[in-house]
């Protein structure tokens, strides 16, 4: 279909033959061309090759034509590269249209020239080399995009080379082949590298910084690839790969983690203690099982049922637009994201600048089976819906669910909502708050030798519960998932980051997104 507020060609005076069609006319929308080519009709050949076989009657008819190649949508967000040829009569009239159509794709300046990307070969089922030379190269070639590909050797390679030596000026985007973690290598190596450039000190909580400019492309070739799943509505390569070449972007919220005043990371999806902690820890020891140790690590988690003692306490978002409960879904063109989560009062002042919507701090003391923070919804084929359905990409705000402790029974029912229509917020041990801040202390203190026995790896026997040293009760503490990695520190605080030049009032905590920007919205895009 034509869309009728874009641009596009029709081809009324053209014959298109590729579909065994005479006389019909196709729109096209030029956002969503990728390339055209002349095509020699007498030979029967495309210029990139591709034979094309002609009737011979037409060939005399219509004896010169090109062919678009343009994005089709297909079922449940998938994407897909379509060809349609286009014959006439006239030479002249052929190479003017495929000259028009070229100077209107070299005026798109949102579309990427010249990428950097790094595949993970060891992400997923490691599969990324052959999906990125396989379905993705091919479609970067077709739309003209050059490319520098970097395989990336061992774990922070990717992480460390955009930080210190890629020359970032050559290119307009950056790309990843893996999964989250991936993604997290890329999100550290840029902001890391622009607050570095531009003297800004990570470690303070309260720091404005500076926006990254370049986008990070994600091709999923991971276990989970939430942050792709969550962003473009499913893990599909080719889809990205088209998401990317059209230029399209999305604004994301990230969320800092720090530890006594110290930079520990950023997060852009899950940040979770106990349950989602656990299953990572366990996970890892078992990476030969490729995506299924997930599944593995998380019956086992789910059998042993620990649960965490602690205090969170958290600043309550009461001026947005939008709640966790919310029926409705982030989409591209999000109404919430493009006002960054801010309601207004009628005379357009941000709300919270209002006295009754200056919220204070909350806390909550208790035993919790899962603490989670959803910085997106966190969709993933594991569960469609995520971790937090209603939560916004670029609102300024995390969802922060606490999970108490409960029965192995109730635990369960909890989890499968996750996969189901059902409400995983409505049961009374669990409650969700939409939050700017959040922070978590263990009832116990860690020492620092089991942070570095942690940080190491090893494995504490310390850790085992200490009211009762002999019982198999729960340990004192859990880890961090933070979008895949594993925080060894318990005590964390987290905030939003906030960006230079999107604060509205110095002395409140208004958050933006980082300028952290993945292509790939959710949905049709407006
Ligand atoms: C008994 C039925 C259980 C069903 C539970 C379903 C709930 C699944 C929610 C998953 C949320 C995932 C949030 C994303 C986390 C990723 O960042 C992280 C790393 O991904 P990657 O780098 O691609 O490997 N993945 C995980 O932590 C896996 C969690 C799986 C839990 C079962
Ligand atoms: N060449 C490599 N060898 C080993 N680990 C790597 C390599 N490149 C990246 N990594 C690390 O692999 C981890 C998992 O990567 P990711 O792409 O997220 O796959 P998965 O989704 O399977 O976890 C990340 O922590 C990343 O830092
Ligand atoms: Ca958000």
């Amino acid at each position: 279909m034509h869309h009728p507020f874009k641009v596009g060609f029709c081809f009324p005076k053209f014959l298109r033959r590729d579909k065994g069609e005479s006389g019909t006319s196709h729109g096209v929308s030029v956002s969503e061309i990728l390339a055209v080519r002349e095509l020699d009709v007498d030979s029967g050949t495309k210029d990139d090759g591709r034979w094309q076989k002609m009737p011979q009657k037409s060939t005399e008819a219509y004896p010169y034509a090109f062919t678009v190649s343009y994005v089709e949508r297909a079922w449940q967000h998938r994407w897909r590269c379509s060809d349609v040829t286009f014959h006439c009569l006239e030479g002249a009239l052929c190479q003017q249209w495929v000259q028009t159509i070229r100077e209107q794709l070299t005026a798109l300046t949102s579309r990427p020239k010249h990428l950097l990307v790094y595949i993970n070969p060891y992400g997923g089922k490691q599969q990324g080399e052959r999906i990125y030379e396989q379905k993705v190269a091919p479609l970067f070639t077709l739309a003209s995009i050059s490319t520098h590909v970097i395989v990336t050797e061992h774990a922070n390679h990717a992480r460390d080379h955009l930080r210190t030596e890629a020359e970032l000026k050559k290119y307009d985007g950056v790309v990843c082949v893996g999964g989250d973690g991936m993604f997290s290598e890329m999100v550290h190596g840029l902001v890391s590298r622009t607050q570095r450039d531009n003297g800004v000190d990570q470690n303070s909580p309260e720091e404005k910084l500076v926006p990254c400019t370049l986008r990070i492309g994600i091709i999923p070739a991971g276990s989970t690839d939430c942050i792709c799943y969550a962003t473009v509505g499913i893990n599909d390569p080719v889809t990205s790969a088209l998401h990317i070449i059209v230029g399209d972007a999305q604004a994301m919220d990230v969320c800092s983690v720090h530890h006594n005043n110290t930079f520990l990371r950023y997060s852009v999806s899950l940040l979770g203690y106990g349950f989602y902690g656990d299953v990572l820890a366990d996970s890892e020891r078992k990476r030969w099982m490729g995506p299924a140790r997930y599944d593995f690590s998380g019956f086992k988690t789910f059998l042993t049922h620990h649960y965490y003692e602690g205090t969170v306490s958290f600043l309550p978002a009461t001026d947005i637009l939008g709640t966790p409960r919310d029926k409705t879904r982030c989409r591209a063109g999000c109404f919430i994201c493009q006002h960054n989560g801010q309601l207004y009062s009628e005379d357009h002042q941000p709300l919270f600048l209002l006295p009754e919507y200056k919220g204070g701090w909350r806390v909550i003391r208790g035993k919790f089976l899962a603490i989670n923070a959803a910085s997106m919804s966190c969709a993933c084929p594991r569960s469609p819906k995520g971790l937090s359905p209603a939560a916004h990409l670029a609102d300024g705000t995390t969802d922060l669910i606490l999970v108490r402790k409960c029965s192995r029974f109730n635990f369960l029912r909890h989890l499968l909502r996750h996969t189901s229509k059902y409400d995983q917020f409505d049961m009374t041990f669990v409650e969700v708050h939409r939050v700017r801040r959040f922070r978590f202390t263990p009832r116990y203190c860690q020492s620092d030798s089991e942070l570095d026995l942690r940080e190491n790896g090893k494995k504490l026997f310390s850790q085992i519960c200490r009211d009762h040293p002999a019982c198999s009760c729960s340990p004192a503490y859990s880890s961090w998932n933070c979008d895949g990695e594993i925080l060894p520190h318990a005590a964390i605080e987290v905030g939003l980051v906030r960006i230079e030049g999107k604060i509205l009032d110095e002395n409140l905590l208004q958050s933006a997104q980082t300028g952290v920007k993945v292509h790939l919205p959710f949905g049709q895009r407006p």
